[in-house]
Order: C-alpha cells, then sequence, then structure tokens
C-alpha cells in the first residue's frame, strides 16, 4: 500500500463555537482541479436521533457496490498512514454492514504489516458491551443477534481495550466537532467513556455522506478525537496527545 497518490493538499483550520477543529482534505495529486474535493454536509438542525439515522442509513445503503470498494480502499489509504504515523501495533476495527465504510482494505494491509487486528463482539453477559477479540484469518467466526460476522467467543484471544493502540470506530452520523452517533445500542459509548487521556485513541471512520451538520448529544455520548473518510481527517480538540498536538 502506498501513500505516494495522495498527499494533504490543503489544511484548513477552522474555528466552530469555543471549540477548535483541523479539517485536513485529502486529494488525489493526479485530479487535474486543486480544488478541496465539496460534500454536502446535511442539515440535521431540529431533527431527532432517530430521523437523522434513518435518514444517513439510507443515504450510505444508496452507495453502489463500485463506490462502496473505491472509498474502502482510498479512505484505508489515509487511516493507514495514520496508524504507521502512531506506531500502532494494536488496532481494533469492525467488519461493516448496513452500507458502512467498509474496513476490509484495512484489514488486509494491516495482516500484511503484521499489525494486529481486533473485532468487537457482542458481550454474552454484560447487556450493551462489548469484548475484542484479536482477528487473524483463520478466526472462526460466527454471526450476532444483528447478523454482523463476529468471532466466536474465545477466552484466550479477548484483550481490554487498555490492551489496544487504536479503535475505529463505526457509526452513523457525526460532525464536525467530533460528536457521533451510532446505531443506538450505546455499546461504542459503554467502550469510550473507559477511556483515559487518548489511550487508546478512537477513531472514527464514515462516508462523507454521513457528516451532518450537528449530532445532537446526550450526556453519555463520548465525543471522537478523529475522524477520518475518504477525503478528510477531522481532529477535533478532543485530540491531546504527543502525536499531534492539534
Ligand atoms: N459493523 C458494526 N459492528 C458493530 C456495531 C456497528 O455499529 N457496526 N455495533 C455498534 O454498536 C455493535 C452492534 N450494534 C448494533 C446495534 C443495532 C443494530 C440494529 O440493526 N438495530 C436495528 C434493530 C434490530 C433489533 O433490535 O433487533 C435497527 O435499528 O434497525 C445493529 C448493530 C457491535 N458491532
Ligand atoms: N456509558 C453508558 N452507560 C450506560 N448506558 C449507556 C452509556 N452510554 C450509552 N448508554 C445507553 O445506551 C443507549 C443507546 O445510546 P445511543 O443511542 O447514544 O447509542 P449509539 O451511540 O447510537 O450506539 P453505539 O455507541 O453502539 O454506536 C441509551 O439508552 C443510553 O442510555
Amino acid at each position: 500500500m502506498t501513500m505516494s497518490r495522495f498527499m494533504v493538499n490543503s489544511i484548513s483550520s477552522n474555528t466552530v463555537g469555543d471549540k477548535h477543529t483541523q479539517v485536513s482534505y485529502f486529494t488525489a495529486t493526479n485530479t487535474p482541479s486543486l480544488e478541496t474535493p465539496q460534500h454536502t454536509v446535511f442539515d440535521s438542525s431540529n431533527m431527532s436521533r432517530d430521523c437523522i439515522r434513518r435518514h444517513i442509513r439510507q443515504q450510505r445503503n444508496a452507495l453502489s457496490h463500485t463506490e462502496q470498494q473505491q472509498l474502502a480502499t482510498t479512505a484505508c489509504q489515509h487511516l493507514l498512514a495514520e496508524i504507521v504515523a502512531r506506531k500502532a501495533t494494536k488496532v481494533a476495527l469492525y467488519l461493516a454492514f448496513d452500507g458502512e465504510l467498509s474496513t476490509q482494505p484495512l484489514i488486509d494491509a494491516l495482516w500484511q504489516q503484521n499489525i494486529a487486528v481486533y473485532l468487537p463482539r457482542i458481550h454474552p453477559f454484560a447487556k450493551g458491551h462489548l469484548l475484542f477479540v484479536h482477528y487473524t484469518p483463520s478466526t472462526p467466526m460466527v454471526h450476532n443477534r444483528f447478523n454482523i460476522a463476529e468471532p466466536k467467543l474465545d477466552v484466550r484471544r479477548i484483550v481490554t481495550s487498555s490492551h489496544l493502540d487504536m479503535i475505529v470506530t463505526p457509526l452513523v452520523a457525526f460532525d464536525v466537532h467530533g460528536n457521533r452517533m451510532g446505531m443506538g445500542g450505546g455499546f461504542y459509548d459503554r467502550t469510550l467513556v473507559q477511556i483515559k487521556a487518548n489511550n487508546p485513541i478512537a477513531i472514527g471512520y464514515a462516508h462523507d455522506c454521513q457528516q451532518v451538520s450537528q449530532v445532537p448529544t446526550q450526556y453519555w455520548d463520548i465525543p471522537l478525537p478523529l475522524l477520518f473518510t475518504p477525503t478528510k481527517r477531522i481532529a477535533s480538540s478532543h485530540l491531546r496527545d504527543t502525536h499531534n498536538n492539534n
């Protein structure tokens, strides 16, 4: 996997409200236009969480298989560069469903580089909680009640989240402040609340069409310090670490 075809061609630093957010736009260097790719941010004002969730799920499910594959390949290059730059060796990903941005190219690239991949599985006893399980090409898989493939329970392969360097979270909608909204189970909220000082760092991974003007947040929602889409990297003020002094 090479980064040479892509580079960060413009970094716009804009302050929104009292929070500082840095958005870096990725552009293919072989694209004739130097313009920043524009994606419409969905105006979610005055919409309920359920309404936003329904709309965005519809949008991402409308992407064709070919678009999904191209977007996943592009996004993979950007997130892989971040993983390598951070020297992460234990990365939790997810297996895409319901039109989510596929992590398959990233999983293949990490396996090739001997970076350990972990997947979430629904906790068998603790309601609403996730377990992270080491995932290799030979891991036996089962389908959970949502029909998402997950590693078969094997206590020897479970890790606690503090053992991970990075948790890449699926999501339904996000905004420029790093707020996220998921499928409604609170699984990742319960995981993210346990993270101290961005260790592991939680990174949102989603299509551009999943960006909304404002996610209506609840007190339990944990904002993400970093988000990647196929066209941009969004670092919010929640990012405070030695790697990146945003
Ligand atoms: N790829 C992926 N894996 C993941 C998640 C995710 O969002 N994406 N999760 C992140 O938390 C967990 C699963 N959470 C989920 C929560 C709700 C539904 C869902 O389809 N809800 C239906 C109602 C189905 C039912 O109640 O039986 C719906 O809203 O239509 C799916 C997954 C763990 N694994
Ligand atoms: N830290 C927590 N402790 C206990 N309950 C929580 C916690 N976080 C969220 N919940 C509960 O989970 C439920 C679902 O929350 P929410 O709709 O925000 O999930 P979500 O962000 O869409 O899903 P996910 O985190 O799985 O992607 C809510 O009823 C909320 O009360």
